[in-house]
């Protein structure tokens, strides 16, 4: 697999001294699924933000094949829709803001909502809609111009365990349809190694990657790799990882 982009030394400090991320050295793979794997607080949504050009870097660079950032599509953990536009209208936002008359739009967004299951949802409005419901609009919002790069900040953490495995496994199918290299945030052990092909396993903050760790399974999955001996095995791994992660001495926190 050739490489997408190439982060060296990279560490963010806020305004407030708090030193979030410190040193991050990563080469993430064109095609790739790599999760960011850790405890609350450690800088995982930091470094998602930083990759998708959120925020810049205090220090560190971040190299593209290709010279710049490709197109990022970024999913917060909140659906983040806006409540008075129905469902079409909040998918035509990446568009709008890029000038695309709505006319021009429809069949990207019909596209985009077709491939998150909500075809049908078109001129609904957000409060008719369930929690995974939302959140496919948000998915499909950020997949609507076809981003090479997906990126997702723990965005089913506020479901309930079936819709979140059911999204699991959409977004699976998703991610193969479409080729896309994704980049996702969670504390789950047992999502990373369902979703990723690749897990960056973080400390406690200032986060540092303290293991990466291959899922070599093929994708998309489902119930009977969630139910078997491999899937269990590896999350074993990562939980092992995690925990001495976690157990490592901590470092200083906030710059002085
Ligand atoms: N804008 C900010 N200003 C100051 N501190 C911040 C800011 N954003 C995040 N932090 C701090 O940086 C640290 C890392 O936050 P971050 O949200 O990246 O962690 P996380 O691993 O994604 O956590 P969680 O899983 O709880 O979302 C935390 O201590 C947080 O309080």
């Amino acid at each position: 697999m050739s490489v997408l982009a190439t982060l060296r030394g990279i560490s963010k400090t806020f305004a407030n001294g708090t030193l979030a991320v410190d040193g991050l050295d990563l080469d993430i793979a064109d095609g790739e699924f790599l999760t960011f794997l850790g405890p609350s607080g450690c800088g995982k949504s930091t470094a998602l933000r930083m990759l998708a050009g959120l925020m810049p870097p205090t220090s560190g660079t971040i190299g593209w094949t290709g010279g710049a950032r490709p197109q990022v599509g970024f999913v917060f953990q909140e659906p983040t829709l806006m409540p008075w536009a129905s469902v079409f209208d909040n998918v035509w936002l990446p568009l709008r803001l890029r000038h695309i008359p709505r006319r021009d739009a429809a069949r990207s967004i019909d596209e985009a909502l077709d491939l998150v299951g909500l075809g049908a949802f078109a001129k609904v409005y957000p409060r008719e809609l369930s929690g995974g419901m939302k959140m496919r609009v948000s998915i499909a919002r950020a997949l609507v111009t076809r981003p090479p790069l997906l990126l997702l900040d723990e965005p089913f953490a506020a479901l309930d365990e079936i819709t979140r495995f059911k999204l699991n496994d959409d977004l699976l199918a998703l991610k193969t349809e479409l080729g896309t290299t994704v980049g996702f945030v969670t504390h789950s052990v047992f999502e990373s190694v369902y979703l990723s092909t690749r897990i960056a396993v973080f400390s406690p903050r200032p986060g540092r990657i303290v293991a990466g760790i291959d899922i070599p399974e093929p994708l998309p999955r489902n119930e009977e790799f969630r139910l078997s001996a491999v899937y269990a095995d590896h999350c074993r791994i990562v939980s092992a990882a995690l925990h001495k992660a976690m157990n490592a001495p901590q470092q200083q926190t906030v710059a002085q």
